[in-house]
């Protein structure tokens, strides 16, 4: 997979050296690259935005430089996935999705956003994402770029060293959150790990396991329990 990133702060993507994605570089299961924005302007001010048509608050991002840059960085039939708050939620299932392309284009934007025609006229050649990670506002798309770019960097072949660790996590196939987990010692500040998982009955713990997760979910997200995130529909567990 290529990954581009298109910001005006390429430091802001210095994260993508380390860790998860920069071992997936050094092992050329990805390619990554991080493109100034500004490097597609022609003024002496290399100037990126412009007062929003209509009135209101803030700067809108200009077109000229993110028409001229996709055209540079992002092939036809390449994915552009754009971070911002009025998008599509972005879920597992939809991390699944990406991890399937050959390439994916981010485009960060900032102030009160890009010009709505830049993602109309990318969409004549390229699969258009718009990506929200939740209900709530960044100052710009970077931090949530960063964020998608791991969820789906992780879920590719040979990226982490026990792929195994990706089928019981939370927000699986089946939908649910993660049971909790432990570790030694089995007694800290007078908490216990639970006697079932010292059992060493793998039944048993896989039930105790799937009782959990289901505990959790109807605790904290019971949404979870009948949602439909893309084609996986997850029936409510019959009462304990
Ligand atoms: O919250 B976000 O994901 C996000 C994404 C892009 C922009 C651009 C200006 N504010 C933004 C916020």
């Amino acid at each position: 997979m290529r990954i581009d990133v298109v910001t005006v702060f390429p430091d802001y993507l210095r994260p993508l050296e380390l860790s998860l994605p920069g071992r997936a570089r050094e092992k050329g299961l990805i390619e990554v690259e991080v493109h100034d924005l500004r490097t597609w302007t022609h003024d002496v001010h290399r100037t990126v935005d412009d007062a929003p048509y209509g009135g209101g608050a803030g700067m809108v991002m200009k077109p000229e430089p993110w028409g001229e840059a996709l055209d540079a960085v992002a092939p036809d039939g390449a994915t552009l996935v754009v971070p911002t708050p009025a998008g599509e939620p972005f879920h597992q299932r939809l991390a699944a999705e990406l991890a399937t392309r050959e390439q994916l284009v981010f485009a960060c934007g900032r102030y009160e956003g890009i010009d709505a025609r830049v993602a109309a006229d990318a969409a004549r050649r390229l699969e258009v994402r718009e990506v929200s990670l939740g209900d709530y506002v960044l100052n710009g798309g970077e931090v949530a770029a960063l964020a998608v770019i791991e969820a789906v960097v992780r879920l590719l072949p040979g990226v982490l060293g026990n792929a195994a660790s990706l089928a019981e996590e939370s927000h699986g196939e089946d939908g649910l959150l993660e049971y909790p987990v432990f570790t030694r010692p089995v007694a800290w500040r007078d908490l216990a790990v639970p006697d079932v998982l010292l059992s060493g009955d793998h039944a048993r713990i896989a039930s105790w396991r799937a009782e959990e997760s289901r505990r959790r979910t109807v605790a904290r997200r019971p949404d979870l329990l009948t949602a439909d995130v893309g084609g996986w529909r997850i029936e409510p567990a019959a009462p304990a």
